[in-house]
């Protein structure tokens, strides 16, 4: 019988998000995924000496059993609410700018290279492939504006099997010449047309189609107009669209919006603020923003290393979390310089303890975020049920429970990981009793998501399959920049 027939049992280390203020840590836990990819059952704590008996009772005696070793541990994978697909060959370049010359002067100009379906293609392969080896389970996608390869994206998604939204930039107007789209009904009609597409993908699929105004600056009205409409007549589909990410650009789309009461405002005269609609970055809200977002139930993608990178601002994260408002994370390459969720991670903390810093208030009150540095099980929660409330896939992903999908990390800060920066952990085990401890456990999280990286993520699962990670491929994972070096490469060969 095959592993796809019996499904698997995991049995080890394992870090369940609860809340956005707690997680559970259980160091010997039994996890059951079932042949379709769903998680059948959970026994929460397991000593050894119980194992066969725990698994008779459940009839599972003849289903694999894989053990973790000591220093491994399964997580939640990591959603990612908001990232650029065509833009991660550009990686760490255009540092000089902010928002809106570099979108002319860096971005507009990788993204028209997409029109070359080839080079779709061959950089797409790459580019999913480490944003998956990163720890991504489930991705919020950014194509281009160009319908063909927005298409080899899905196709390249829906192939490695990852959880994935996908969405073709609509933009008609304030854009260069050579990448703008020519009027309203090619905008649309290619929209229609990439939507039915990606739902004739070939099952197993978890590529869903979303809509994506880029931001209202490079949108007619006409255009989030007929957006809207469409959001309307179907209910599943997610909209996905920058706001208020930039002081100038929320001046110039006040500018170009004159009759709106603020950016919030412009959405949602055109339809496009709802509970299924995922903006990214929103730093400078006005209060009755903040509450129009609350109201319609949207939620914010938080892209910190971007936000700090194309000096943006920072995001009042805590604010939006005391006004319950929906909150994941994104890594909005390349406006972030690297497409891992880890990353993001620490600069959401870093953002929160700067303001933090800027404005110490009590801690009490309703304000429990605002003004605190996000504490890791806060941290842990963005990344992963957090993200998934923000996609409307809570119920699905996002933590482990029986009858969800077995989305997950198996993660290692053995030293035979090869990371430095876990070293530590490795050098001090001799310290702590096997199997590990909560407390143990606790550390291990801790240090994994403040200095690991695809080297310690040794195993990705979607859905109960094993798709990537550092153990996925003999060659090893796509090393960050190694990855970046090879669609610059092909940049120069074409
Ligand atoms: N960070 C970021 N902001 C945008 N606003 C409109 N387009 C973009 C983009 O590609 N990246
Ligand atoms: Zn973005």
């Amino acid at each position: 019988m095959s592993q796809s027939e019996t499904g698997t049992i995991f049995y080890g280390p394992i870090v369940n998000p609860k809340s956005l203020s707690s997680f559970q840590t259980l160091p010997r836990c039994l996890v059951a995924v079932g042949p379709s990819g769903e998680i059948d059952w959970i026994e929460e704590d397991v000593p050894k000496r119980a194992l066969q008996d725990i698994l008779a009772q459940h009839r599972s005696l003849d289903v694999p059993l894989l053990t973790l070793k000591h220093g491994e541990f399964l997580l939640p994978g990591f959603v990612d609410t908001h990232t650029h697909a065509p833009q991660v060959p550009n990686i760490g370049s255009g540092q000089q700018y902010e928002l809106l010359d570099w979108l002319h002067e860096v971005t507009f100009p990788m993204e028209a290279r997409f029109g070359d379906v080839d080079f779709a293609r061959r950089a797409y392969s790459l580019i999913v492939k480490r944003i998956i080896d990163s720890g991504t389970t489930t991705c919020c996608y950014y194509g281009t504006l160009h319908l063909e390869a927005t298409t080899i994206l899905a196709e390249i998604v829906n192939g490695y099997g990852q959880r994935a939204f996908v969405g073709k930039c609509n933009m008609d107007r304030n854009s260069p010449e050579h990448y703008v789209e020519p009027s309203v009904s090619e905008s649309i009609d290619a929209t229609l047309c990439l939507i039915s597409r990606i739902r004739s993908l070939p099952q197993p699929r978890l590529v869903e189609p979303v809509l994506t105004p880029r931001f209202a600056i490079s949108c007619t009205s006409d255009l989030m107009y007929q957006l809207g409409d469409i959001a309307r007549a179907d209910p599943s589909l997610r909209i996905q669209t920058h706001m208020s990410e930039n002081l100038g650009e929320v001046r110039k789309t006040l500018d170009l919006f004159p009759t709106a009461s603020s950016y919030a405002d412009v959405y949602d005269k055109h339809g496009l603020l709802g509970q299924r609609t995922i903006l990214a970055h929103a730093i400078h809200l006005e209060q009755d923003e903040v509450v129009l977002v609350k109201e319609r139930g949207a939620g914010v993608s938080h892209c910190p290393a971007s936000n700090f990178n194309l000096r943006s601002g920072v995001c009042p994260v805590g604010k939006l979390l005391d006004h319950g408002i929906k909150v994941g994370l994104g890594s909005d390459v390349s406006g972030g310089f690297s497409p891992s969720i880890l990353t993001a991670i620490q600069q959401a903390s870093i953002a929160s303890k700067v303001l933090a810093m800027q404005a110490p208030i009590a801690s009490s009150g309703p304000t429990r975020y605002a003004g605190h540095h996000l504490p890791l099980a806060t941290l842990l929660h963005l990344a992963t049920l957090g993200g998934a409330q923000v996609c409307g896939l809570e119920n699905r992903i996002g933590s482990f429970a029986p009858g969800k999908a077995f989305d997950a990390l198996l993660v290692s800060v053995r030293g035979d990981a090869a990371n430095p920066g876990l070293w530590g952990v490795d050098l001090v085990k001799e310290l702590h009793a096997e199997p590990a401890d909560k407390e143990q456990l606790d550390t291990w999280l801790e240090r994994f998501l403040f200095t690991g990286d695809d080297r310690n993520i040794k195993r990705v699962y979607v859905q109960g399959r094993w798709i990537g990670g550092a153990e996925h491929d003999p060659c090893g994972p796509g090393r960050s920049s190694l990855v970046t070096d090879v669609v610059q490469s092909m940049l120069y060969d074409m």
